[in-house]
């Protein structure tokens, strides 16, 4: 069900929510670090989303143990390069790539501005290696406050060149976007793309926020704006793209089944939404199950499926002159 002369995207994908259980076992032994586990089958339960969780907050702890080993920047940059690897393995062309730098700090009192560089080099030597075309966010994860977030700024600010966009991701419930209007003037102004997670836990208005004063140009999940028939309206005609994690949403408990999922009715409104992982390690599932499995249990027909492959290139944060170069080189 993937179209193999379109590109395949990847546009909403943590790069830490994303790091190999085997990676995790290494890391946690180069620096002695006491992990939950010490063979790989133990440790996937501890990593790994086993059964759905009941909350999205629940489902956020999964990611807290790939964190925690990156006890200096060159585990940060060794994790960057698989993600790439990991990319190119799922036959992605183009991915875009986000990481909340504080939150892979944290741990080891990394500095942050260090770990935007090692991601940024890690994912420049898999480029090289393995070809696959990406792009990085940076996120600010709103679950550390504001003053976390400003420092997250200020690490991906110190290296601009190297980031295209930044993001709100983390306890959308308890940290509201309104808390964070300065720092999106902050990247608007440094001429960062923007794209906010908003309407998976809390409900429409939190994705008229992200839009109206964060100036969110897509909206990561946003299942919620299925409850308001003028926010459907205005995504579509304003061209606000939905970046849609299909089996993250059931295994947040976002959405109570892959039939009750709002991608399809998104589609038919003419809205911009695509097929995307968002923690593929986390949740033990690549971009190709997402299309051959998720999406046609959520009633997407084949022509859904290929229009939302194609979305994700007409929303991905690309000139429209690497868009064309992108489709021209998978058409062949
Ligand atoms: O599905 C999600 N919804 C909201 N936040 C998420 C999701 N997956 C990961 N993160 C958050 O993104 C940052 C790491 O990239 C962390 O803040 C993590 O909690
Ligand atoms: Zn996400």
């Amino acid at each position: 069900m993937i179209d193999a002369k379109l590109p395949l995207t990847d546009i909403h994908r943590h790069l830490d929510g994303n790091i190999r259980a085997q990676t995790i076992l290494d890391l946690g032994r180069q620096f002695n670090l006491a992990l939950p586990a010490d063979s790989l089958d133990a440790l996937r339960p501890h990593v790994q989303v086993t059964a759905n969780e009941p909350d999205l907050v629940s489902f956020l702890q999964k990611l807290d143990w790939g964190v925690k080993v990156l006890g200096d920047l060159d585990a940060c940059r060794r994790i960057a390069l698989e993600n790439v690897e990991d990319a190119a393995r799922a036959g992605i062309h183009y991915a875009e790539l986000r990481f909340s730098p504080g939150y892979m700090a944290m741990t080891h009192r990394l500095p942050i501005a260090g770990v935007v560089e090692a991601v940024i080099d890690g994912v420049r030597a898999g480029v090289q290696q393995y070809g696959v075309q990406v792009k990085l966010i940076g996120i600010m994860s709103r679950t550390f406050g504001e003053e976390a977030c400003l420092r997250e700024l200020e690490g991906l600010l110190a290296h601009r060149d190297g980031i295209t966009a930044v993001d709100l991701a983390g306890d959308e419930l308890g940290f509201p976007g309104s808390e964070f209007l300065s720092h999106f003037n902050r990247a608007r102004d440094a001429g960062f793309r923007i794209t906010v997670h908003a309407g998976e836990a809390a409900g429409p208005e939190s994705i008229w926020q992200a839009i109206r004063e964060l100036g969110a140009e897509r909206i990561g999940h946003g299942v919620k704006a299925i409850e308001d028939r003028a926010l459907m309206d205005f995504l579509a005609e304003q061209r606000i793209g939905i970046e849609s994690c299909l089996t993250s949403n059931i295994q947040t408990s976002t959405v109570s089944s892959l039939q009750a999922h709002p991608l399809k009715a998104f589609l038919q409104h003419g809205i911009l939404a695509t097929l995307n992982t968002d923690d593929p390690a986390v949740q033990g599932v690549e971009l190709a199950h997402e299309y051959t499995h998720a999406a046609p249990q959520a009633g997407l027909t084949a022509a859904e499926i290929r229009q939302a492959q194609d979305n994700g290139v007409t929303i991905a944060f690309l000139s429209e002159a690497e868009k064309a170069d992108l489709r021209k080189r998978v058409a062949g």
